[in-house]
């Protein structure tokens, strides 16, 4: 499934086919990357009789409800940007909400060609040094060299890309699928959506672009992203800078908090763990206990 508004669908076959689709009955749980039974109705027009089982699925969950991003992700690229300066709890809960769905990350720096680029530097070392990848982007000043960068990492892989607005997705996507902003207005007047910006997450096969193999799912910008889903005496083994520490804790059930003989503290106090990655830890660790309201 390539697309999805309210209840209709857009279907790609293997063969590059798309046909417009309703689910049979009235629940319908597709999501973008979901691989789908489908029966032809008309030319063109068909209905979904089924899913086939998720190898994985990317979500954000909020108090009220939950965003599926997409399935059947085989690595995801949060992308940031020198400006607008990214959030690094909105950094951090989309590399918990990968590491808890299996997903692994890189994280794309784009923008690099302004002046702020030693300060985003600074910013994402503590990433760099826990081992998550740091891709250097400038997708408008360079785009030859970002396209170089990337295509290795992208070729034969299904990525799907997060960030937030601004940061240069738009300009990415175009960048790999050339014909994507003619795609993005065939699809919305098939869909009746009427909207041709970035408001749903989507599908491209990367095969006519410059990578050649592959896919790339595109999604709106997010301002918030909850991880309700994740239990908060989970969070340390998630977060790969306090999984080896924690296991070295006097108490098994350690929260990292104010236990003594705690491997993790002492590794902030160390520096071997960033300060800002403790405190972002300590508001997600809150975050999640608090009981839901309803
Ligand atoms: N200086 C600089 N600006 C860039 C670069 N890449 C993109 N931009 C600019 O950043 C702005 C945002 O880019 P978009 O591609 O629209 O960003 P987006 O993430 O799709 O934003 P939303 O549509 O709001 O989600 C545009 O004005 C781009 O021209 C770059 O490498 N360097
Ligand atoms: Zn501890």
């Amino acid at each position: 499934m390539v697309r999805g508004h309210g209840r209709h669908y857009l279907v790609q076959t293997d063969d590059g086919q798309r046909l417009q689709c309703v689910p049979r009955g009235k629940k319908s749980d597709c999501v973008v990357g979901d691989r789908v039974r489908w029966l032809p109705t008309s030319p063109g027009e068909g209905v979904i009789e089924g899913l086939e089982p998720r190898r994985n699925l990317l979500y954000r969950q909020d108090e009220w409800r939950s965003k599926s991003f997409a399935a059947n992700v085989d690595q995801l690229l949060v992308l940031v940007a020198v400006e607008p300066v990214f959030s690094e709890s909105l950094l951090s809960r989309a590399l918990l909400a990968a590491a808890e769905a299996g997903i692994e990350t890189r994280i794309a720096l784009n923008k690099t060609d302004l002046p702020g680029v030693a300060a985003a530097r600074e910013r994402l070392a503590p990433y760099t040094t826990m081992g998550v990848q740091v891709m250097e982007l400038a997708l408008k000043a360079d785009a030859a060299v970002s396209l170089g960068t990337l295509a290795p990492w992208l070729a034969g892989k299904t990525t799907l890309v997060l960030g937030p607005s601004g940061t240069g997705k738009s300009t990415l996507t175009n960048l790999l699928v050339p014909d994507a902003q003619a795609q993005v207005g065939e699809i919305s007047v098939a869909l009746n959506s009427g909207r041709h910006t970035t408001t749903h997450t989507q599908w491209y096969s990367l095969t006519a672009g410059p990578i050649g193999s592959g896919a790339w799912m595109d999604s709106p910008g997010f301002q918030t992203f909850g991880i309700q889903h994740i239990e908060p005496m989970r969070l340390a083994s998630l977060m790969l800078d306090f999984a080896e520490p924690a296991t070295r804790c006097r108490f098994a059930n350690c929260t990292h908090r104010q236990e003594p003989s705690c491997a993790v503290r002492a590794a902030v106090e160390g520096g071997q763990i960033a300060a800002s990655r403790y405190r972002i830890y300590l508001e997600l660790f809150d975050e999640l206990s608090r009981p839901p309201i309803y």
